[in-house]
């Protein structure tokens, strides 16, 4: 069975958990995100334990921001997990990007534009000039323009990015929320149908799959919801 391209953001507390919400999604999903509680918590071992035997792809969401040098370092460290995507911060610039594609080069990185949990507001505060669509498209372009091969931002946004940055980079949205859900801690956000409409190419979805009583189903209904809509 073809899976959905949803990346499910395993943040658990404990290892156990985390693998075993791998192994119930990865049936239905092309992609499971470790993020930095997991990778803090237990180091590398985090990767082959939520990968397992199924081949999943592995999505380590590190949110890299340093020094080029010291960037390119954690790349080439983390690049022998072999990753499918490996996420750096846009806001560490041209140089530090460039660094990172060139420390690891079978893995896609992944640049985060604006986090989703940012609101317009909280972009002014921040002394970002325009909208979050413009910030996050002089961050995109950037970022492409150093040699990303990947791009996160908020499916509010997608669309606008796609038209910044053509069909080839990879566009990947976390705030994807099923109609209904509680947003958390999210600030823009869409359903999964309307980011795959506007041109994304992975969803990145936690807690809607992993707080459910059974995150395997609740992946699954998302999934067959995306292929009824015929939006994948
Ligand atoms: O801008 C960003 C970048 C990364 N994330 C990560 O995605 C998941 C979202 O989880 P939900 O439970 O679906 O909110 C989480 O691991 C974040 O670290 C993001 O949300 N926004």
């Amino acid at each position: 069975m073809n899976t959905a391209p949803i990346a499910v953001a395993l943040d658990a507390a404990d290892l156990e958990t985390a693998a075993r919400w791998a192994a119930l999604v990865t049936p239905h999903v092309s992609t499971v995100k470790v993020g930095l509680e997991l990778y803090l918590r237990y180091g590398p071992d985090v990767v082959a334990s939520v990968r397992g035997a199924s081949g999943v792809k592995v999505f380590l969401d590190l949110k890299l921001h340093d020094i080029p040098a010291t960037v390119a370092g954690a790349a080439h460290a983390v690049s022998r997990l072999k990753p499918a995507y490996l996420t750096v911060h846009a806001g560490g610039g041209a140089a530090m990007i460039r660094a990172a594609v060139e420390a690891a080069p079978q893995t896609k990185i992944a640049a985060v534009t604006v986090l989703t949990s940012l609101s317009e507001a909280d972009l002014a505060g921040l002394g970002l000039e325009g909208s979050a669509s413009d910030v996050v498209r002089r961050m995109a372009a950037l970022a492409v323009g150093a040699g990303a091969q990947a791009l996160v931002c908020s499916p509010r946004e997608v669309a606008d990015v796609r038209a910044e940055v053509g069909p080839d980079i990879t566009l990947i949205t976390p705030g994807v929320r099923p109609a209904g859900a509680a947003t958390q801690d999210q600030a823009r956000v869409a359903t999964p149908e309307e980011a795959l409409a506007a041109g994304a190419d992975l969803l990145v979805i936690g807690r809607p799959i992993t707080g459910a009583p059974d995150p395997g189903a609740a992946a699954a209904g998302i999934a067959a919801a995306l292929r009824r809509t015929g939006a994948a």
